[in-house]
């Protein structure tokens, strides 16, 4: 690319041609006005013929809205990445503005700026330019009138060329710049002040994507990570083997266990490492099986799509989860009661929040799902025995991860993030203590971070405070253990049965049986 020699005698004829058609432009109101409107026709019809028979450029227009209304075409915002990366320092008009993550700048060539680039010793010419608006037409849409474009001009024997090696050319280099110079973003469904049909706003909200955590900051056992690493490598890596065996590029990872075991945390590790989007969908904020389609359709390829607790979202019978939604039911029957009269036709209160089990099946693995570029579907929950085996099966839920209490490996990675300490004296003691004791990594960080000002944090006092809170909670847990022992022999049998079933819940332990059916 660059400006080449002899290049300027090709720009000077060109740009000949482009300031007579100027002109025209220019004075063509005034010769309107005293021709009629037949003879105008005409007139322009052949203007337009002369010019294209005597100039040897072609030229080749993208429009910023293709042929979709309502998204920019990925075509525009490609060749706009491209031009301001390859081009834009050689313009003489620049415009430079905030990113949209409002840190990086982004300098792009100013409307009516030429462009010249080279490619393979052929030289081209880029107009970025503005559609007129349509006096006439009254929008909706603020933006409509101000649809922008891009004309490429080019002589008319380097054709084959540029449209077939040059334009996929633009399209490939545009796509990868944007992919570089993007913020990651967080979405959300449940933003408040809902768009309003006409508004051009997606159904996603959106804020930049900042959480900090990775595979190296996250506790748990290093085999079990190595083994979620690799997997995701593997995933990001097989487009092609999808195609072959026929299956949407897309993965389902099932997250479960006790709270405070790093389930969500696993997840913001999993996007910095794939470096995607991640879309957090909020399910009772979804009122029918067609809005999560929606909401599907509207996100876009390299993107993590999470449903956390899966099980207080959609019960087994497919309708809504009563008791584990009170809270969201009881905010919107306050809202409900403000928004009275209701408008005719407007669905009943019942009817309106309808996601089935068979709406989610769908939205994970139904035709719609195979839209777009690589994804993956992230489900938490803390219990697991509650979901529909249909939801989790194989093939839906790939891989199913149990994220559980800390262990001794999994403390080593905090003692060495939190305090810089790869090894102790009471590190044995703390193995022997982490073996007996269900603590989540949670609490063990919380342990390891005392938020004192003044104290400067002191790694021989943090692990000896730590060392103290899991005594106590063995002696705690010791305690509950002999209640609930003597209380289970005071009932009478018929009872002991319910009372069992409720503990295993209500501990939330990580038992053996649990262990042996998670993948990972
Ligand atoms: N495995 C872990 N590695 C590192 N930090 C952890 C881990 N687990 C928990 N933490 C710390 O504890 C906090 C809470 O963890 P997180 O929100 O990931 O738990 P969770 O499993 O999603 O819990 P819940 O089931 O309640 O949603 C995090 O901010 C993190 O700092
Ligand atoms: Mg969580």
């Amino acid at each position: 690319m660059g400006m080449g020699e002899g290049m300027m005698e090709k720009l000077g004829s060109v740009s000949a041609v482009w300031s007579a058609l100027v002109s025209v432009v220019l004075f063509w109101p005034v010769v309107n006005n005293h021709v009629p409107a037949g003879l105008r026709q005409w007139l322009t019809t052949t203007a337009h013929k002369l010019t294209a028979y005597l100039t040897p450029y072609l030229h080749v227009t993208i429009s910023e809205y293709g042929h979709e209304r309502f998204r920019r075409s990925d075509f525009f915002l490609a060749v706009e990445a491209y031009l301001s990366h390859a081009c834009a320092r050689r313009a003489r008009k620049l415009r430079a503005d905030l990113g949209k993550d409002a840190r990086t700048l982004q300098v792009t060539v100013d409307d009516h700026q030429e462009v010249t680039d080279s490619f393979r010793g052929v030289t081209l010419w880029w107009y970025p330019s503005k559609k007129p608006p349509r006096s006439n037409v009254i929008s909706f849409y603020p933006r409509e009138d101000e649809s922008r474009f891009y004309s490429l001009v080019f002589h008319r024997r380097h054709r084959d060329l540029v449209l077939d090696v040059y334009l996929p050319h633009v399209l490939a280099e545009g796509r990868s710049v944007i992919v570089r110079n993007r913020q990651r973003r967080l979405f959300t469904n449940n933003a408040s002040g809902s768009s309003s049909p006409y508004s051009r706003k997606g159904v996603w909200s959106h804020v930049p994507f900042e959480h900090p955590a990775t595979f190296d900051t996250l506790a748990m056992e290093p085999a079990d990570k190595d083994a979620i690493v690799d997997d995701l490598t593997a995933f990001r890596e097989s487009k092609d083997y999808y195609a072959k065996v026929g299956k949407a590029w897309k993965r389902g990872y099932l997250l479960h266990g006790p709270p405070g075991t790093g389930k969500s945390t696993m997840i913001a590790a999993m996007a910095n490492f794939l470096d995607y989007d991640v879309y957090d969908l909020e399910l009772t904020a979804v009122k029918t099986n067609t809005d999560l389609r929606k909401l599907y359709i509207e996100t876009t390829g390299k993107s993590i799509i999470v449903i956390e607790d899966i099980d207080c979202s959609v019960d087994l019978t497919g309708k809504r989860s009563k008791a584990t939604s009170d809270d969201k039911k009881k905010k919107s029957s306050d809202e409900d009661d403000g928004d009275k009269p209701k408008l005719p036709g407007e669905p009943e209160k019942e009817e309106a929040s309808k996601v089935t089990l068979s709406g989610l099946l769908n939205f994970i693995d139904g035709l719609w799902s195979a839209c777009g570029g690589e994804r993956i579907i992230i489900f938490t929950t803390n219990h697991k025995e509650k979901l529909d085996p249909a939801l989790i099966r194989r093939g839906r839920m790939d891989v199913h991860i149990e994220m559980s209490y800390c262990r001794f490996e999994a403390f080593k990675v905090l003692a060495k993030n939190y305090l810089g300490v790869e090894q102790h004296e009471v590190f044995g003691e703390i193995r022997r203590l982490l073996e007996e004791v269900d603590m989540s990594p949670a609490d063990v960080a919380e342990n390891l971070m005392p938020m004192s000002k003044k104290k400067k944090r002191d790694p021989d006092a943090c692990l000896a405070g730590l060392i103290d809170a899991l005594n106590k909670a063995k002696v705690e847990a010791a305690a509950a253990k002999a209640k609930e022992e003597a209380e289970a022999e005071a009932k009478p049998k018929a009872k002991d049965d319910e009372e069992a079933e409720g503990e295993t819940v209500n501990n939330k332990s990580p038992s053996e049986e649990e262990k042996a059916n998670g993948t990972i």
